[in-house]
């Protein structure tokens, strides 16, 4: 039995962290977060992304790599469950979109490199919803450089997850996929949703448990 490192991802605004949050309170597992407001770019990112872009995108992967190399140290090797708001492809998803082809070819030769005894989740939480309700939760959640988010920009990326997922389950069997539609389910205001689905949560994480 491999110890549960839990990934959930979807687009911007879906719900990741919140469920992440959920998900470890209801199973004592430690949280992950990527860091946000942190990064030096995001914001001038927003006024003009092809300018940006690859600082960015450069920025969130060296992040994430410092992130996921201490979890593995401090936690994974220590038989510590660890759920996380971002599997380390939407790094992929993200630079494919927004750099150019032959920026994007070099980034991906680093990501290879970086990634390669990177810590592979057992079990991934894919949350997606229309862009309607991303919109209304990203309006929610308030965030400054996210005020004008383009949302051709947000319905491209949520087509590029669809597609990623989709792909990801083809060549990797044996992790499982819950998948999840934040239009249907609503686990921060129905306490009877969120039970729902931290049940299904657990049902997955025991079969991803025993790959
Ligand atoms: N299922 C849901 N139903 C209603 N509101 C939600 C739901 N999931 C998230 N929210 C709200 O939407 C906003 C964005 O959620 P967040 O967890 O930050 O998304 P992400 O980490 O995917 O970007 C927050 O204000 C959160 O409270
Ligand atoms: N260009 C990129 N932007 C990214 C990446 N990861 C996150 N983000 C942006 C998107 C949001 O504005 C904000 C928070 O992301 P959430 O998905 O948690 O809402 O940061 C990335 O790799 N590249």
């Amino acid at each position: 039995m491999s110890v549960p490192f839990i990934t959930v991802e979807g687009p911007i605004g879906v719900g990741k962290t919140t469920l992440s949050k959920a998900i470890a309170e209801s199973q004592q597992f430690h949280q992950l977060r990527e860091i946000v407001d942190e990064n030096p770019f995001l914001n001038k990112f927003y006024d003009d992304i092809e300018e940006w872009s690859f600082q960015t995108e450069m920025y969130f992967l060296c992040n994430r790599y410092k992130q996921l190399s201490d979890i593995q140290k401090k936690f994974l090797y220590e038989q510590q469950p660890v759920v996380a708001d971002y599997h380390i492809f939407k790094n992929l998803i993200f630079a494919k979109r927004t750099l150019p082809a032959e920026e994007y070819v070099k980034y991906e030769e680093i990501y290879r490199i970086l990634t390669r005894d990177m810590p592979v989740p057992n079990v991934i939480i894919y949350l997606h919803a229309s862009l309607g309700t991303l919109m209304k939760r990203i309006e929610l959640r308030g965030r400054d450089f996210e005020k004008n988010i383009d949302p051709a920009y947000l319905q491209q990326l949520s087509d590029d997850y669809e597609v990623f997922v989709s792909n990801f389950e083809e060549t990797h069997p044996e992790i499982p996929v819950l998948h999840v539609n934040g239009d249907e389910i609503d686990f921060v205001n129905d306490a009877g949703d969120l039970q729902l689905l931290l049940s299904k949560v657990d049902e997955t994480i025991r079969k991803g448990a025993k790959q």
